[in-house]
Parts: structure tokens; C-alpha cells; sequence
């Protein structure tokens, strides 16, 4: 009874002010008879506790706030098949809205820059190699033609002939000898402007099927080529041909052996030369294949495509001649045999090749400096994105493209940290001269095969930046600028240019062409521009989170986030998981009603496009998300349409539309809007825009409304607005 009426002060306080039966107040009690020093390391290790508690309590703040500022931030999802111009378009967003934290990745960019033009060099070599390999025909076996590796010390297979990029017309576009799926183009200045693709003889292109076609019905054919391994030096390797000492010394059964690269080359030509052979004979020497080859198109007969399943009969294919029947004027001839005895002509006929190239020694030996940047380039890509770009290992999205091994493009995976990566290396690279390489050969001195030896000199050449102090040899900054002379000499020379075109190729229109700027880029001190940044062609796998806050504008402090996929097919599922969470979408769309899929060159470009729209706009996920679509690479549909190619060509339902870029912008552009209309779940804010993302100057006054709409739409779903 007492205890009832115990006060409750008086029954509980001693409890509480001991800790009696409080299990963690008593473990927090002090030790009966604790000495000094164990009661300052007590009061020590709980003051560390508690420290760690605290740290920990703010890092959930931290956490929370970053999870309620996300949920506010602003949300856009990159969408668009392969090439299409994401990448491209974030770049511009961040040069426009965040220009500092853009260009706070240049050293990183830089290097990607430079890859991508250690890549233009390493496309024009190999055409080269081709050209060469092509024009050496034994009359005995006219069709040899070995291929050849591309490095001394690591051959590079080289398929005969390459995938050509048929899929890839301007902007990407003809790399290689396959002509009769390249766009004829004009010529060219080579560093002129962009030449539109000429108009005749008109593209001969694999079949397109239905652009209605539902695009999960298509799977990715590997179009990439077979690949036959090397078995003969390349041209211009370290052989060099016989001198006519040597060669007028050697039995005719030895002579009879020798390749044509190593027969000594003919005498300056005489006063008045000899009438000029034909395209079938050399010196006199019957050559079966080598020059004015023709050939059809027969096995790539265009089909006609069709909005409305109706059934298309192929036009007539065409032959197109692809190779100039005749040498063109500036052209200097290959060194190529002197008549030998008459009685040994007939067994020498049969083994020696003849050369019909326009190619010389000098291109040869031009190669073979140039050489030490394949090596580069293969050691930095595979330090950078091992397992990415390691060719032998790698079985990705790029093994089925049409690039040719060892030209394949770089490729970075999302979050792998590859800015930081870089941005390490340069810096090493750039305050650290005295450094050892770190990727070389083995050899020590970065460089296959000892071609650059340490008194930087390469066969005897005196190479600036490299053993003389101005760099590190195994540095592309170093390397590029100790080869920028050759470099500029090579694709300024008028008989490369001459072969790239007979060839086909069109490296102008490639992604991260880069040569026409190699007097800027191949020096020591070279910085990228804004401009060079946003052209730089870095393919992207995975999704991208990029977060940056806006420096200007209406809202400036506001948290963006932008995603950005890798467009190939394979890459698309990965794209889903984001769909709930954005309030945006950029869907970019380059009308290439004239080009075909990289990953599947059956399939039409714009074909694939509408189809992935259609898909997008069904998505439930998405069914309130703005829709903002890019009708991107406005330039190459002009130059395109420029050229005289014919949309109805390619898209009968066309018809006799005029074939200019006001019909057939609005006659596509009626189509993605009729989709979206048609197959979206509900009615949904929807913009288009005409774009050349690659023109920084235009896009960003398009950001700059594509952003206030995205910012107000966004704005006025959460109530603030
Ligand atoms: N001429 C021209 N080139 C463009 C345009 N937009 C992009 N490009 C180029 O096209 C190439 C591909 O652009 P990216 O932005 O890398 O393409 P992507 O859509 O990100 O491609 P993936 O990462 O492979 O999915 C780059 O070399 C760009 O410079 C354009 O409007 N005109
Ligand atoms: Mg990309």
C-alpha cells in the first residue's frame, strides 16, 4: 500500500539516476574502480562512437536531400537508334547550360579526339593497303591478293574486300571498298566542305522492306565481313625492294620468286615516254584485274519501300562503274618491272605481280611513319576500356558492325568512369615527361618492331617530341604532332585523294572525321575547341547518368539530369527502367531515308526510326512523359536531297512529291505525328524540331526552348506553377 502511494519521484528516480534496470545505461556505466587512464580511453573511444554516429546521421541527410532533390530535378531521356545524334545533343546541353562544367572535361575529350583521328588515319591506310593489294595481280592468278597486316609487330586482318558502310552515307559514310553499296560523291577538296553525294549514277542499295515492318520482328544480322588473316607484309613495310644491282644479280628462277614490292622499281621514265597502256596491260604485260574494274550491283538490286504494305517491285539495277578505267592524269605510277629478256619473260609472267597503283615509295614510306600511331591507339584504347575494345575479347554491340576489325570505334560502357580515367592519363602524361611508357611493347620504347629509335629518329627521320625532350614517345599528344607533317602530306596528296575516290571512300563522312584538322590537332600544344568536343564521336553502351545544374537561365541552381542510351539494337532493353522516372523525352530521328542499319544492313535507317518511335509512343510507362522529337542531321538531308537523290526511290508512297527539304520534312514529320497521335496512350504534350546538333550555335537556341517547355510542363505537375 505504501508503495501506491508512493510519490513517483520517489519510487523511480533512483532508478533512473543509476541505470538499474536500463540494460544499455548500466553497459555505459563506468567500471567499478577505474583507473585514470582506462576511464580517458573510455571517454575517448565513446567520443569517437558518438563522432561516427553523428557522420553517419548526416550522410542520410545528405542522402534524403539528394533523393528529394532528384525527385525535383528535371528528367530526360535520350532516345534514337545508333549514330542518331544523343551523345551529340547532350553535349550541346551542357555547353549551353552548364558551359563550365563542359569544359571542365576537355583534357578527356581531348584524347578521344585524338583516337578518333588516329582512326581517319588508320581508314585511309587501310584503303590504301587495299588499293595496293588490289593492283597486284599475277597474270597467272589474277585474282591473289593476299591480305596484309597493318602494324609490324601486331598484323591487323584485314578482309578483302571491307565492308563498305552502306548504311552510312554522309555522315557516316562509305569507309571502304565494297563500291557498289557506297554513294558515288563527288570530288572533293579534301579539306574543302562536305561534298553533297552526287546525283548518277543513283545509290544502289540492299532491298528496303515495309517501313511499317515491326522492328522486334528484325534481328540483328552480324554484318560484319569475314576476315582473312595476313600472309604478306603490307605495303610499305621495312622490306624494301631489291636495288637493280641486287636484282640484275639474282638467278631468273630467283627473280621469278620475288614479290612485286620487292622488284626494284623502273629507271625515270625517258624523254619521251612510251604511249600510255591501257587499262589491261602494264609495260606490256597483260593484267586481268587490276584497273578499270567494273562492277554490278545485281547482287544489291534496290527495292522500293512502302508505308502501305503494298508489295515493291525492284527498280532495274544498274552497273556502276566504280573504278576509273584509266589512271587519272595526276596519278604517278607504281614502280612496276622492266621488261625482262624475252626468254625469261614467260616464266616470270607467271609468278610476279604487277602493280597498276598510283601509289609510290613515298606513300610507302609516308605508311610506315605514320605506323607508330596504330600502335598507340591499340595500346590506349585497351587501357582505357579493356574489356571493352580489347578485339579479341570483346563480343559486345560493336562485333556486329560493319567496321572492319582494328577500325572499329571507341566505345566507352556507362559509369565506368572513363572521364576521370582519362583525364588521370593526360595529366600524367602532360606533367610527367620524364615518365618510363606504361603501355609499350616491351621493347622500351613504346614502338613495334624498333622503328622509332631513341635518338627519335624513325628510319632515319629526326622525329620531333620524341627522343629529343619536347614529350613522351608513348603519348598521342607527342606521337600525332611528331607525325603531322605526314600526315598532312598524305591526305593532301591529290593521288591518295584520287585512290580514296575510285575506292569509294568517303572518310569525310565518317563519324569523328577529324583529318581535315590535323594541322590543329597534331600539335604539341593542341586544346579542343567547344566545336571539336561536340563533333568528337565516342559510341555510347548502357544508359549515361549525367547530372549538372543549369549556370544561367530562367532557373538557374535547377538540378537536370540527362540519360543517354546506346542506340543499337542490342543496347535497347536497357533503355526501359528508365521510363518511369522521366519527365521528357528527346527521340532523335535523322531522316536517312537513303542509309541502312549498321548492326543490320537489311534494314532501312528511317524504317527503324518510325518503328522505334511507334514503340515509344505505345510504351504505358510513357504516357504522360512530353515527347520532344529531333528530326536530326538536317545538313545531310540536304546535302542529300542537294545531290538528286530521290526519296520516292526509297519510299514509293513518296510519289511525285517535289524532292526538296521542305516536302519531304513535312511529309516524314506528318508521319512521326500521325503515329504519335495514333499510338499514344493518351494525349501528351508533343514537339518537334528540325536540327543539325553538330551546329552548336542553332541548337542551343532550340535548347533554350525545348528547356523552358520541359521545365514549365515539369513545373506545372509538381504545383508550382
Ligand atoms: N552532319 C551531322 N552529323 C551529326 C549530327 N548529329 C550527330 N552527328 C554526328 O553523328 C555521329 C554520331 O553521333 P552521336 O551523338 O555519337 O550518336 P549517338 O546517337 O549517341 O550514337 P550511339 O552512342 O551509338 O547510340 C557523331 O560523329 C556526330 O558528330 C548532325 O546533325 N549532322
Ligand atoms: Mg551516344
Amino acid at each position: 500500500m505504501s508503495i501506491a502511494t508512493r510519490p513517483f519521484h520517489a519510487n523511480h528516480a533512483p532508478f533512473l539516476e543509476t541505470g538499474h534496470d536500463d540494460p544499455l545505461a548500466q553497459a555505459l556505466q563506468p567500471p567499478p574502480n577505474e583507473s585514470p587512464d582506462e576511464r580517458a580511453l573510455r571517454e575517448k573511444l565513446q567520443s569517437e562512437a558518438s563522432m561516427i554516429s553523428r557522420a553517419i546521421d548526416e550522410d542520410l541527410q545528405e542522402a534524403r536531400k539528394a533523393f528529394e532533390r532528384r525527385k525535383k530535378a528535371v528528367k530526360i531521356l535520350l532516345l534514337g537508334q545508333a549514330e542518331s545524334g544523343k551523345s551529340t545533343t547532350l553535349k550541346n546541353f551542357q555547353l549551353a547550360f552548364s558551359p563550365q562544367h563542359f569544359r571542365s572535361e576537355k583534357l578527356a575529350w581531348k584524347t578521344i579526339i585524338q583516337l578518333n583521328l588516329i582512326r581517319n588515319i588508320k581508314q585511309l591506310l587501310q584503303a590504301l593497303e587495299e588499293e595496293w593489294n588490289e593492283s597486284q595481280t599475277q597474270p597467272g592468278n589474277p585474282g591473289a591478293s593476299p591480305a596484309i597486316p597493318t602494324t609490324p609487330s601486331q598484323p591487323i586482318p584485314i578482309s578483302s574486300p571491307i565492308p563498305i558502310a552502306h548504311n552510312q552515307v554522309n555522315n557516316h559514310a562509305a569507309r571502304s571498298v565494297s563500291p557498289s553499296r557506297a554513294l558515288p560523291v563527288p570530288s572533293a577538296s579534301p579539306r574543302g566542305p562536305r561534298a553533297p553525294p552526287s546525283a548518277s549514277p543513283p545509290p544502289p542499295q540492299p532491298p528496303i522492306h515495309n517501313i511499317d515492318v515491326h522492328m522486334n520482328g528484325v534481328n540483328g544480322a552480324d554484318s560484319s565481313p569475314s576476315t582473312s588473316p595476313p600472309d604478306r607484309p603490307a605495303f610499305g613495310m621495312s622490306a624494301q625492294p631489291y636495288s637493280h644491282r641486287q636484282y640484275a644479280g639474282m638467278s631468273a628462277k630467283a627473280r621469278g620468286k620475288l614479290p612485286a614490292y620487292l622488284v626494284p622499281p623502273l629507271p625515270s621514265p625517258p624523254a619521251s615516254p612510251p604511249a600510255s597502256p591501257g587499262p589491261g596491260s602494264v609495260n606490256g604485260h597483260h593484267l586481268s584485274a587490276a584497273n578499270g574494274v567494273q562492277m554490278t550491283n545485281g547482287s544489291h538490286s534496290t527495292t522500293t519501300v512502302s508505308f502501305s504494305h503494298t508489295a515493291s517491285r525492284p527498280p532495274s539495277t544498274t552497273t556502276t562503274p566504280i573504278h576509273s578505267p584509266q589512271p587519272s592524269p595526276a596519278v604517278t605510277p607504281m614502280p612496276t618491272l622492266q621488261k625482262p629478256p624475252a626468254g625469261r619473260e614467260k616464266s616470270r609472267e607467271k609468278s610476279i605481280r604487277f602493280s597498276t597503283s598510283p601509289l609510290n615509295d613515298s606513300h610507302r614510306r609516308i605508311r610506315l611513319r605514320l605506323l607508330p600511331l596504330m600502335a598507340i591507339e591499340e595500346e590506349l584504347t585497351k587501357k582505357l576500356f579493356p574489356e571493352i575494345n580489347n578485339r579479341n575479347s570483346f563480343s559486345g554491340p560493336t562485333s556486329g558492325t560493319a567496321f572492319p576489325p582494328g577500325i572499329r570505334e571507341v566505345c566507352v560502357r556507362a559509369g565506368s568512369g572513363w572521364k576521370g580515367v582519362l583525364s588521370t592519363i593526360v595529366n600524367s602524361q602532360d606533367t610527367n615527361v620524364t615518365n618510363t611508357n606504361t603501355y609499350g611493347n616491351g621493347n622500351g620504347n613504346g614502338y613495334p618492331n624498333g622503328i622509332l629509335k631513341t635518338n627519335g629518329t624513325v628510319n632515319g627521320k629526326r622525329r620531333p617530341g620524341t627522343a629529343d625532350g619536347y614529350g613522351r614517345k608513348d603519348d598521342p599528344t607527342t606521337v600525332l604532332s611528331a607525325c603531322r607533317e605526314d600526315i598532312l602530306q598524305l591526305w593532301d596528296d591529290p593521288v591518295v585523294q584520287g585512290v580514296l575516290k575510285k575506292r569509294g571512300v568517303r572518310l569525310q563522312d565518317m563519324p569523328g572525321f577529324f583529318l581535315n584538322d590535323a594541322s590543329r590537332i597534331a600539335q604539341p600544344n593542341y586544346e579542343p575547341s567547344d566545336d571539336d568536343i561536340v563533333r568528337a564521336r565516342l559510341r555510347t553502351l548502357g544508359v549515361e547518368e549525367h547530372r549538372f545544374t543549369m549556370e544561367s537561365g530562367a532557373y538557374p541552381g535547377s538540378e537536370w539530369y540527362i540519360y543517354d542510351v546506346g542506340g543499337s539494337r542490342s543496347m535497347r532493353p536497357h533503355w526501359i527502367p528508365y521510363f518511369d522516372d522521366v519527365q521528357a523525352i528527346i527521340f532523335l530521328a535523322p531522316l536517312a531515308f537513303n542509309l541502312m542499319l549498321e548492326e543490320d544492313s537489311k534494314v532501312n535507317r528511317l524504317e527503324d526510326s518510325i518503328s522505334l518511335w511507334r514503340q515509344i509512343c505505345k510504351n504505358k510507362l510513357l504516357e504522360k512523359t512530353t515527347m520532344i522529337l529531333f528530326l536530326n542531321k538536317m545538313d545531310i538531308l540536304q546535302a542529300t536531297l542537294a545531290a538528286g537523290i530521290m526519296v520516292k526511290r526509297y519510299v514509293p508512297s513518296y510519289g511525285d512529291l517535289p524532292n526538296d527539304v521542305t516536302h519531304v520534312v513535312k511529309y516524314f514529320r506528318d508521319k512521326f505525328r500521325g503515329y504519335h497521335k495514333r499510338d499514344s496512350p493518351q494525349q501528351r504534350p508533343f514537339y518537334w524540331h528540325e536540327t543539325s546538333v553538330i551546329d552548336t550555335r542553332a541548337t542551343s537556341i532550340i535548347l533554350v526552348g525545348v528547356r523552358e517547355g520541359i521545365l514549365r510542363a515539369h513545373l506545372q505537375s509538381v504545383n508550382v506553377i
